[in-house]
């Protein structure tokens, strides 16, 4: 899919933004603090309904303003799509696919398919669990909207249930409901990671054969979902042995006032020729991994929707050598692109026309002729 237009009303630093979008790729080009990320930011957010910098709606709205306004328009195989998201300060957010209302945010996720890399996905597989979680979790809502839901009813359950056992270490009277959210746990979170299973299942095999191409096969990689009960093969297994283990621990997770299993617990390994690079890794193997697993998703979400989705790198040409950048451009080749840079020389390895760059300045954005671009690229 692709979008065609892009408007912005007292989004970010921007009064006011119409523009034209080219169908492959587009480049933000621009010093620093100029209103480039918040273009990729406003785009993200007609894919998922939310930024991929804050979860604080009151940031987005102009600083001087109390209402924001998100408008794209583009093609998908077989129909036109328009979204439509107005913030509004102390108000539900709204929003509008093809011109209809829609009242949850997870029936917006099927519209515009859309994948963000940033200089922090490349610390993928460097940073924590709780990283790789959100990562597991980001990209399976944008491909299933109802697995977003469960993982919202999960957490739920799990903030109840933590209440609950804070409330049983001063009075046992409450451990006879206990069971009935231990069900619930169990249920929601049997779902999340058998999703996840799947997932990590089918990124494994896409991303060991992109990462055999970057490194002139070399090295293998490989990833796991890495639970922290005992037996993750079918759902009937999973559910048993998540129940005894909420059993096993609960006299710790008692003490503790908060749950120690299931999957809000869970890490994805990641291994190279069988050694884990999560703590034995190259910042350069963590790096080529990191971006074989995002390029992976990206083939995933074409294999899930039927299309690519759109594709939204922040400032991440400048961290990837000559190599992994070329890689990466060459699997470009049928999506469409937003790039931001600051230094157009640092993508080299585009064959960047004068259609494909945009001049963004103080929240304006201006799409430069020829001359301007040679002019940009010997500064
Ligand atoms: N709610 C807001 N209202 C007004 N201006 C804002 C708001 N939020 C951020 N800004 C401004 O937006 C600008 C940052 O924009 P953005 O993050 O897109 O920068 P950038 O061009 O991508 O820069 P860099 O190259 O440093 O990443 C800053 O000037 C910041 O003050």
């Amino acid at each position: 899919m692709y979008l065609r237009k892009l408007k912005l009303i007292n989004f970010r630093n921007y009064h006011q933004l119409d523009l034209k979008l080219h169908p492959k790729m587009n480049v933000f080009i621009g010093d620093n603090a100029q209103g480039k990320t918040n273009i990729l930011e406003a785009i993200y957010m007609t894919g998922t309904g939310k930024s991929f910098r804050t979860s604080k709606e009151r940031e987005i709205i102009k600083m001087d303003k109390d209402k924001s306004y998100i408008h794209v328009e583009g093609e998908k195989k077989y129909t036109s799509v328009s979204v439509e998201i107005k913030l509004e300060e102390n108000k539900k957010k709204q929003m509008k696919v093809n011109g209809v209302t829609l009242t949850k945010n997870v029936d917006l996720l099927s519209n515009v398919h859309v994948i963000v890399f940033s200089p922090e996905d490349l610390k993928l597989v460097k940073e924590g669990p709780v990283e790789r979680r959100k990562f597991m979790d980001i990209e399976i809502s944008n491909m299933k909207p109802r697995y977003y839901h469960q993982l919202g009813q999960y957490n739920r359950v799990l903030i109840q249930r933590n209440n609950l056992l804070k409330k049983i270490h001063h009075d046992r009277k409450y451990m006879a409901t206990l069971d009935i959210w231990d069900e619930k746990l169990v249920e929601l979170g049997t779902s999340i990671m058998k999703e996840r299973i799947k997932f990590i299942l089918r990124l494994n095999t896409l991303s060991r054969l992109l990462h055999r191409k970057i490194t002139d096969n070399k090295e293998n990689l490989e990833i796991k979902y890495m639970s922290n009960i005992k037996e993750v093969h079918d759902e009937e297994r999973i559910q048993h042995y998540f129940h005894r283990d909420l059993k096993k621990v609960l006299d710790i997770d008692i003490q503790r006032g908060t749950t120690t299993v299931g999957p809000h617990r869970d890490d994805l390994g990641v291994y190279v020729n069988g050694i884990d690079i999560r703590i034995f890794g190259s910042q350069g193997q963590q790096r080529t991994s990191a971006l074989a697993l995002k390029l992976a998703e990206i083939e995933l979400m074409k294999a899930e929707t039927g299309e690519y989705p759109i594709l939204l790198l922040d400032d991440v040409m400048s961290e990837l050598d000559v190599k992994r950048q070329a890689f990466l451009v060459k699997s470009l080749r049928d999506i469409q692109t937003f790039i931001t840079t600051t230094d157009l020389n640092a993508l080299s390895t585009l064959n960047l026309e004068a259609k494909n760059i945009y001049y963004v300045e103080k929240a304006t954005v201006r799409q430069n002729d020829e001359k301007d671009i040679n002019e940009l690229k010997s500064k």
